[in-house]
C-alpha cells in the first residue's frame, strides 16, 4: 500500500532521482524489489553497443507468444532481420536469474533551426530497451549478464555476416572500403569440401580457432594479434579455395592484394591502413608479383618511393598490425624454393602449408563433393594409381565433372589417371637414357612456366591499372 502510496505521488523519475540521491539505501526496501536499467539507443551521437548488441541478443530470444514483431533487411545483406517491436516484452533467464527485456519508444519534439533562424518542430522516435530484474541481482547483471549480452550478440553477428572479397579495381559502387572494392565472396569452399591432408587440416583449424580466441594473451605478452600463413604448392593444389575456406570459416573479409598494382612502400602503407580488423589480406604468387629482389631487400633501401619486401615485411610486423585486431596475412607461392630467405625466417610466417598433389584421402574428399559418394569398387584402384602420379586435386575435379553418373565418372578418371601414368613411365624411360639433358630442359621448362605466370600477371595488373584510372576520371 505505502509503495502504491509513493507510485501515485511521486512521479517514477523522481523516485528514481531521489533514490539515487540518497544512495537507494533508505527507500529500498520499502519500494519495489525490482530495479530497470534504461538502455538508450544513442549515447551522444555515438550508438550505444549495449544496445545495439541487446537488439542483436534478443533476437534469438524470440518466442511464439510474442504477437507483434518488426523485419527487415539492408542492402547486401543476406538475411532478414527480425526483432520486437515496441512494448513487446520478453523473458530471459540467466544462472537463475529473472530478467525481462522490454522495447520503449517515446515519442520527442526536436526543435531546430534552419539557416534564416527559422525553428521547426519536428517528430522524433528514441528508442530504448528496458531490463529489469530483482534488485539483489544488480551485480551478476552488470558484471557478467551484460558482458554475456555482449560476447554472444558479438558471435551472432559473425555468424550472419556476408563476407566479402576487397580487391583494388573491383568496385561494386560503394566506397565503404577507402581504396579497396568489395564483393560479396560467395566462394562455396568450406573446410569440409577442401581435399587436404586431415591432420594439417586439423592443425590448421585449431591454429585459427586458437588466434581468435586469444585476444588477451597477445595483449598480455605484448604481441600485434596477427597471424602469417604461407601457402606453398604446384598451381591447382588448392591454395585459393584453403583461403577462401578459412574466410568462410572465421567470417573474416578477404583483401586481395595485388602488389603488381602498386609501386611504391607509402601506396602499399595507404592500402594496408584502410583495411578492417577481422581480415584476412592476401598476397598472392608473392614469387612473381614485382620484383622485389630487385628493389632493395634486406632492408637496404628503404625509400617510400619504391616497393619493396623489406618495406612490406616491417610494415606487416610493425605499425600497420599493432593498428588492429584479429589480421591475417596469407602469402602464396607455387616456388617455395624461389622465396627471399627474409619471408622464410622463423617468425615471419607463423605457418608453413604444403597443399600437394591429390592423395587418396584428399581424392575421397573429392568424390564426395562431386558425386556424392563415400565407397566405390574402383576406389581402391584409383588409389593406386594415385600413389603413383602427380595430379592436382583441379584436375581430379575437372574429372569428376564430365558425369553424374559415379561408374562413369569414376570409370574415366581411371582412364585419364591410367594414360597419365603411361607418360610417366615413358618419361622416366627417356630420363634415364639422357640425365644429363633431361635435368637441364626440365628446369628450363619450370622457368618458362614462371616468366609465363609472371607475364600472365603484369598483363592482369596493366589492365587493373587501367581500370582504376578509368574509373579516377569518372
Ligand atoms: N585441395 C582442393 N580441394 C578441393 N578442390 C580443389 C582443391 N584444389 C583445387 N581444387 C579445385 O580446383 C579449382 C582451382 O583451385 P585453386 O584455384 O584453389 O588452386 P590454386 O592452388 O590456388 O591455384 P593457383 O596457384 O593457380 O592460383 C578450385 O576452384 C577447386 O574447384
Amino acid at each position: 500500500e505505502v509503495q502504491n502510496m509513493i507510485n501515485q505521488l511521486i512521479p517514477k523519475a523522481l523516485q528514481e532521482k531521489i533514490l539515487s540521491k540518497l544512495g537507494g539505501l533508505i527507500l529500498m526496501g520499502s519500494l519495489s524489489p525490482n530495479v530497470t536499467l534504461v538502455v538508450d539507443e544513442y549515447k551522444g551521437l555515438s550508438i550505444n553497443e549495449i544496445f545495439e548488441a541487446s537488439e542483436i541478443y534478443l533476437r534469438t530470444k524470440i518466442t511464439p507468444s510474442i504477437e507483434r514483431l518488426k523485419v527487415s533487411k539492408v542492402p547486401r545483406e543476406k538475411n532478414l532481420s527480425v526483432t520486437i517491436n515496441k512494448g513487446e516484452k520478453i523473458i530471459d533467464v540467466f544462472e537463475g536469474i529473472q530478467l525481462i527485456w522490454e522495447v520503449i519508444c517515446i515519442e520527442d519534439q526536436k526543435t531546430s533551426f534552419d539557416y534564416e533562424g527559422y525553428f521547426s518542430n519536428e517528430k522524433v522516435e528514441r528508442k530504448s530497451i528496458e531490463l529489469s530484474f530483482n534488485r539483489k541481482h544488480k551485480e551478476i547483471v552488470l558484471n557478467s549478464y551484460l558482458p554475456y549480452v555482449l560476447e554472444r550478440s558479438k558471435a551472432i553477428k559473425a555468424e550472419n555476416k556476408a563476407v566479402k572479397l576487397f580487391s583494388l579495381g573491383s568496385f561494386s559502387g560503394d566506397y565503404e572500403g577507402g581504396p579497396w572494392g568489395s564483393v560479396n565472396l560467395d566462394h562455396p569452399s568450406t573446410f569440409e569440401t577442401l581435399a587436404m591432408d586431415s591432420t594439417l587440416k586439423e592443425e590448421l583449424i585449431d591454429d585459427l580457432d586458437r588466434f581468435v580466441r586469444r585476444r588477451e594473451f597477445y595483449r598480455r605478452v605484448g604481441k600485434a594479434w596477427k597471424r602469417g600463413y604461407l601457402l606453398y604448392g604446384p598451381p591447382g593444389t588448392g591454395k585459393s579455395s584453403l583461403i577462401a575456406a578459412m574466410a568462410n570459416y572465421l567470417k573474416f573479409h578477404i583483401y586481395d592484394l595485388e602488389l603488381t598494382c602498386l609501386t611504391s612502400n607509402s601506396e602499399l602503407k595507404r592500402l594496408m591502413v584502410s583495411t578492417a580488423n577481422r581480415s584476412i589480406i592476401v598476397i598472392e604468387d608473392i614469387d612473381c608479383s614485382v620484383e622485389l629482389e630487385n628493389r632493395g631487400v634486406g632492408g637496404y633501401n628503404q625509400s617510400d618511393n619504391q616497393l619493396t619486401l623489406s618495406g612490406l615485411l616491417n610494415f606487416i610486423d610493425g605499425l600497420w598490425s599493432s593498428c588492429g585486431d584479429e589480421r591475417i596475412v596469407v602469402f602464396t607461392t607455387n616456388h617455395k624454393e624461389r622465396l627471399d630467405p627474409a619471408l622464410l625466417r622463423p617468425g615471419r610466417m607463423d605457418m608453413h602449408i604444403h597443399m600437394s598433389y591429390c592423395t587418396p584421402c584428399g581424392f575421397k574428399t573429392l568424390a564426395l563433393n562431386y558425386l556424392g559418394i563415400c565407397n566405390h569398387i574402383l576406389f581402391s584402384e584409383i588409389g593406386m594409381l594415385l600413389s603413383d602420379v602427380e595430379i592436382t586435386p583441379a584436375e581430379i575435379a575437372e574429372e569428376l565433372m564430365k558425369s553424374e553418373e559415379a561408374d562413369i565418372a569414376l570409370a574415366r578418371l581411371v582412364e585419364f589417371l591410367q594414360k597419365k601414368k603411361k607418360a610417366k613411365d615413358g618419361e622416366s624411360k627417356f630420363e634415364g637414357g639422357n640425365e644429363v639433358d633431361e635435368e637441364g630442359t626440365k628446369s628450363e621448362e619450370t622457368n618458362e612456366g614462371g616468366e609465363k605466370k609472371a607475364n600472365r600477371k603484369k598483363r592482369k595488373a596493366e589492365r587493373r591499372k587501367c581500370f582504376l584510372q578509368q574509373k579516377t576520371r569518372r
